[in-house]
């Protein structure tokens, strides 16, 4: 005899049809025992923890899209989900097909998840970001409507300052040109304009995780590196803080950018700061394709301001590997590629096997958290929610989940509901117009898991309600 494990839902007419899911729970996941914070009480402590889990594991539904590492599909098809995996994006049209369905999504750089998208997304629970950035995914329409989004900050920074530094001594030797030439069988044996990078100077625009790796490495190579970034941070090594980008601009012999794509990032680079740069300079972009403008690139290198440049993104990117895609997708593209000293990268970055094997397991032990306990940690939209695991002993234990409307009055009307029980452990926080509310409750029957479930439904301020059990 099986039983269900979760009541979860935006209607009722969803979670009525959980109800009547059986399961048979898969412990293959080891929910995390007092690990976030809260000190367990020593007598549960010592017990192994329950295996809280969602109604049938495998009607989760999980798509994973762009090509995402096998560790990421090992932890959740190891769940019992049912995941489905593709190795490029997908259309608008498409997407919003197949996002009708799904309770997660896992996605990279690529997928744009706007507005349009997610409100076709009757049955998410959850984004998974592979990767850094998140500007993909309209946050706060997520947040809004109790989809949480996780992503991995910081797995792949070291492959990025890596891939600056070979980038930095390539356009200094200009060994793409060369590389080129010799392909073609063309001997070019020069020195002119090819350079040391010890001694030059290295302007880093944006000091985040990336930034500061780069730095430390840089400066191992020999270089100054100075920084501009919009908040006070501290140097590394003997690292120096600009207080502003033209002043970096004016300093710097390589300029690299390691800003989010923002409003206020958007053509960061253009005409006016490339007329601001030194003569002879070189420029690096890893960040985002809109942070540069790439026309007035092409402008600054076709007069030789610029002496070279390393782009690895780009406003328009190809949805899937293919010839011809890129030139496709941009239009500048033909006069881009005609510049000489000019490497052009596939936005692989954060490319290498160590980056997206921990990047799979980041956001796959995350995603698999918050399906099984709720637990919103590493949640980039949402408050960081999390409670310690119920134990085994306590096997009529409930854990209440109620995402809501952050407004006056709604935790004394959940806990009325819940207040005819024992409230074992609760906690609750919100993030500007969102609160997410956790509750373990004990000693709760069958048929009061339903009752429960309806009353937090009838709430006005309801977003999503989730009953694990
Ligand atoms: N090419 C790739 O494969 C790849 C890989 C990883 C990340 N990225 C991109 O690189 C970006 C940076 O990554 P990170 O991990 O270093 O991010 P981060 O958040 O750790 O650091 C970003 C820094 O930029 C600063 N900043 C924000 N706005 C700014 C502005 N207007 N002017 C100056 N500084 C500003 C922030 O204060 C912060 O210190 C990501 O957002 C992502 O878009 C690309
Ligand atoms: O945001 C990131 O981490 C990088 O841009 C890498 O994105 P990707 O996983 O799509 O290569």
């Amino acid at each position: 005899m099986t039983e269900p494990r979760e009541i979860i839902g935006r209607h009722w007419q969803a979670s009525a049809n959980y109800l009547s899911i059986s399961t048979s729970p898969i412990s293959t996941f080891h929910s995390p025992v007092s690990s976030y914070g809260h000190r367990s009480r020593a007598d549960e402590s010592r017990l192994p923890s329950k295996q809280l889990k969602p109604f049938a594991t495998e009607d989760i539904k999980i798509l994973l899209l762009e090509n995402i590492n096998k560790t990421a599909r090992d932890i959740l098809d190891k769940q019992g989900y049912q995941v489905e995996f593709l190795k490029g994006s997908l259309s608008e049209d498409k997407l919003i097909e197949k996002i009708r369905d799904i309770h997660v999504i896992g996605i990279r750089s690529k997928t744009q998840l706007t507005e349009k998208v997610l409100r076709e997304a009757k049955n998410l629970l959850a984004i998974g970001c592979f990767c850094i950035g998140t500007n993909q995914v309209d946050l706060e329409y997520a947040r809004k409507h109790g989809i949480v989004v996780f992503n991995s900050p910081f797995s792949n920074s070291r492959s990025v300052a890596e891939l600056m530094i070979a980038e930095i001594i390539s356009l200094a030797r200009q060994l793409g040109d060369r590389n080129e030439e010799l392909h073609r069988g063309e001997w070019n044996k020069v020195s002119n304009k090819c350079w040391e990078i010890r001694g030059k100077t290295l302007g880093i625009v944006g000091y985040g995780h990336i930034g500061s790796q780069l730095s430390v490495l840089a400066e191992a190579m020999g270089m100054s590196v100075i920084f501009y970034d919009i908040i006070p941070l501290m140097a590394l090594g003997s690292a120096k803080q600009v207080s502003t980008l033209t002043e970096l601009l004016s300093m710097a012999d390589f300029v690299t950018l390691h800003v989010p794509e923002l409003p206020e990032t958007k053509n960061m680079i253009g005409k006016e700061q490339f007329l601001e740069m030194k003569h002879g300079s070189y420029l690096l972009n890893a960040s985002r394709g809109s942070v540069v403008d790439i026309p007035a690139l092409i402008e600054a290198m076709t007069a030789g301001k610029i002496a070279g440049a390393a782009l690895d993104v780009y406003p328009n990117e190809p949805a899937e590997n293919g010839p011809h895609n890129f030139d496709r997708v941009n239009t500048w593209a033909k006069d881009l590629r005609g510049l000489k000293n000019l490497i052009l990268t596939p936005h692989i970055g954060g490319s290498t096997e160590e980056a997206q094997s921990a990047i799979g397991i980041e956001v796959g032990e995350a995603l698999t958290r918050y399906i099984n306990e709720g637990s919103t940690i590493g949640s980039v939209n949402m408050p960081e929610v999390t409670l310690r695991s119920i134990s085994q002993s306590q096997e009529n234990n409930v854990r209440i989940i109620f995402i809501h409307q952050n407004r006056p009055g709604v935790l004394r009307q959940v806990n009325s509901i819940l207040g005819d029980h024992n409230v074992d452990k609760q906690t609750s926080d919100s993030r500007n117009d969102v609160a997410y509310l956790m509750a373990d409750v004990s000693d709760v029957s069958f048929n009061e898991i339903k009752s429960l479930y309806v009353s937090l439904e009838t709430l006005s301020s309801k977003i999503l309600t989730r009953v694990l059990y």
